[in-house]
């Protein structure tokens, strides 16, 4: 994908759309360019629209990313940020505020707990829960006393704890050797674990990207929606794509694909390669859109 010349014209003409593997899949993308001012674009930010790093403090958005999606959000309903992160910081390191285009981004972080509208550069949120002040108090006697693998490390996201293991000598023994004791933590402190990508997310219940896409579009009565992810995470978002179609909203399910989590590929309709083919499919579906 990328910009064709055609030599009748000598003017670039957009590389064609690549094809859905699947007739849902072709359905959504077909909506969206039938009615794109319809459309709700909803991407995750780590590994979708930023590559994976080893210090979550220096993930920045792909170079081409922001330019996609300002070419990509004047010509849909709406664009969506849907991340674990809080909203403040994916929009930090996403450079996505003051940017021409994205006037009306909307990043919902937190798992959606978190609304930042870039129409007002203020993020909305509920009340703190308060299991997250007394696990974070005792999470790091907790890692010493079970013996967690050197390089498991803590990250501190205000409402929520992440217990990273990309670090570790061995990252995915490491996140399995922790995944049972940080449930039952997290269990007494009326937490749930979100697990991700070499890390162990101790969040409050209640919220997911599912609920958070599902609330957007609705919402915005929007008559066809396009998500992107590539984590365990995303999966409640593609859930709820999966219903969006079944009550009759046509809907496209895009995989930032990795070695490293191979469940959204098979629930996919499309793979692109990384953070890289994302921005490019951004890129050329702008291209299409009329
Ligand atoms: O929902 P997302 O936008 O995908 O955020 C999920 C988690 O992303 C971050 O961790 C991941 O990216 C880091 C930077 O590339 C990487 O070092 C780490 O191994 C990944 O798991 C973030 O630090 C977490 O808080 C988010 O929950």
């Amino acid at each position: 994908m990328g910009s064709h010349t055609d030599s009748t014209h000598s003017m670039p003409t957009p590389a064609p759309l690549p094809t859905p593997a699947t007739a849902a899949g072709r359905e959504g993308l077909d909506a969206i360019l039938a009615r794109p001012a319809g459309a709700v674009i909803a991407l995750d930010f780590d590994g979708t629209l930023a590559p994976i790093v080893p210090d979550p403090e220096q993930a920045r958005a792909h170079p081409d990313a922001v330019a996609a999606l300002a070419a990509l959000a004047p010509k849909v309903a709406s664009v969506a940020v849907v991340t674990g992160r809080p909203a403040a910081v994916a929009v930090r390191h996403g450079g996505f505020a003051g940017v021409p285009g994205l006037e009306h981004l909307i990043v919902l972080g937190h798992y959606g707990a978190e609304r930042w509208d870039a129409a007002t550069g203020e993020v909305t949120a509920p009340a703190p829960h308060p299991g997250v002040a007394s696990v974070r108090a005792e999470l790091p006697g907790f890692l010493d006393s079970i013996g967690a693998w050197r390089g498991t490390w803590i990250e501190e996201k205000g409402r929520a704890v992440a217990v990273h293991t990309r670090r570790a000598g061995d990252p995915q023994a490491a996140f399995e050797a922790l995944r049972a004791p940080l449930t039952d933590l997290a269990a007494r402190h009326g937490l749930v674990v979100e697990p991700g990508r070499m890390v162990l997310e101790l969040r409050p219940p209640g919220m997911d990207k599912g609920v958070a896409l599902l609330d957007h579009v609705h919402r915005l009565s929007a008559t066809s929606v396009l998500y992107g992810g590539d984590d365990l995470g995303d999966l409640p978002a593609f859930a709820a794509v999966d219903k969006l179609r079944s009550d009759g909203t046509p809907g496209l399910l895009v995989c930032s694909g990795s070695d490293e989590v191979t469940e959204l590929r098979d629930r996919s309709d499309l793979v692109v390669e990384g953070p890289h083919g994302l921005v490019t499919l951004l890129r050329t579906l702008a291209h299409h859109l009329a």
